[in-house]
């Protein structure tokens, strides 16, 4: 099973049609209270100086609104938005020819912007500090380098990865934006919106229920959604409450903290054959036959943040909560207890 097998993967899947269910205004975007307050005082600031916002950096996990609040910055600057990626830009040639070709004030979003060449990077530092591009014209002893103009824009950056990008680059967003998983009452409201736009009746307890389970991520959010929504045309369910929607989550193998096999395999593998650790990552890696970055970035976030599972030098341990999840008691002499 690849990670976006998983019903619960917070890796965009192609059913999930994010486009649809995505707020177009700061005032529709749900949570992330510190930053859309920051956002918005930015975005007043710049417009009032007839200015482009300086350059944004978006990180945090999957599925959390990054690409949303690059389109929301553009929307409500009132400026033209370009997107691309970091994979998809192979030579300092395709940047050069995105950036002469922006409007003024546009926003350029690059997305997974720490997979960028190198090659390419080094055009964006002059582009980012000054609005020039470097070209180099001529070959051998003849070339010589020539400094053009770019219009003013804001480059919008957005990475799962911020610790895989080089400082450079980092320094030369002005406004980092940490991203940050939703609270249960915050999801419950992007519930509540998506469901009206899906023409679903739902009741608060139902929203609830699915926003329980959505591992603080408004992305998993729509997608249990949508599936419930499957459940409840078929059973006849004209309102969708707490118990159709834990009956069709659970048919989905969902449990009641969003924990799906996969997670459970996981917590089973540290607490039945490590003893509840500490086990290294590359060994629990080894054992359930999943990528290390598919552990670290896509498993283990979560249920850290439960404090199921803490990472510790010498390797991933079982909190009590962990235990207590799996229906177990932590075997006598063990780790346990030293982490919570
Ligand atoms: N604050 C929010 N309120 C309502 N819906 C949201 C919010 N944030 C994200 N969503 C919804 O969640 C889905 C995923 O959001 P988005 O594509 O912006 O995530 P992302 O952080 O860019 O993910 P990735 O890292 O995979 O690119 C979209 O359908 C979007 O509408
Ligand atoms: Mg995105």
């Amino acid at each position: 099973m690849t990670d976006t097998d998983r019903l619960i993967t917070p890796a965009r899947r192609v059913e999930d049609a994010d486009a649809a269910l995505r707020p177009k205004r700061l005032d529709e975007f749900v949570g992330q209270a510190a930053a859309r307050d920051n956002l918005r005082v930015f975005i007043e600031a710049a417009k009032s100086r007839g200015d482009a916002l300086d350059h944004v950096l978006f990180f945090g996990p999957p599925g959390l609104g990054k690409t949303t609040l690059a389109q929301i910055v553009a929307r409500e600057m009132g400026v033209g938005f370009r997107a691309t990626s970091g994979p998809v830009i192979a030579k300092s040639g395709d940047l050069a020819a995105l950036l002469t070709n922006l409007e003024d004030g546009d926003v350029l979003f690059i997305d997974e912007i720490h997979r960028l060449q190198p090659a390419v990077e080094e055009v964006l530092y002059p582009a980012m500090e000054d609005r020039a591009l470097d070209l180099m014209i001529g070959e051998g002893p003849s070339a010589r380098s020539v400094r053009i103009d770019l219009p003013r824009f804001t480059l919008v950056g957005a990475t799962t990865r911020q610790g895989l990008l080089t400082t450079p680059l980092r320094d030369r967003f002005g406004i980092p934006v940490r991203l940050q998983f939703y609270t249960v009452e915050e999801l419950t409201r992007v519930v509540t919106r998506a469901a009206s736009l899906l023409d679903l009746h739902i009741a608060p307890d139902g929203a609830a229920e699915i926003a329980r389970r959505s591992r603080g991520t408004p992305r998993i959010s729509g997608r249990l959604l949508r599936r419930v929504r499957d459940f409840a045309n078929v059973a006849g369910v004209t309102e969708v409450d707490a118990t159709a929607a834990d009956r069709a989550l659970n048919r989905l193998e969902v449990d009641g903290l969003g924990l799906d096999a996969m997670d459970r395999r996981y917590l089973t593998m540290i607490a039945d054959i490590y003893r509840g650790g500490p086990v290294g990552v590359e060994t629990l890696a080894a054992g359930l036959s999943e990528p290390r970055d598919t552990i670290e970035e896509v498993i283990e976030p979560y249920l850290i943040q439960l404090g199921l599972v803490a990472r510790t030098a010498r390797g991933r341990v079982l909190n009590a909560g962990g235990w207590k999840h799996l229906g177990l008691n932590p075997p006598a002499g063990s780790q346990e207890g030293l982490f919570d």
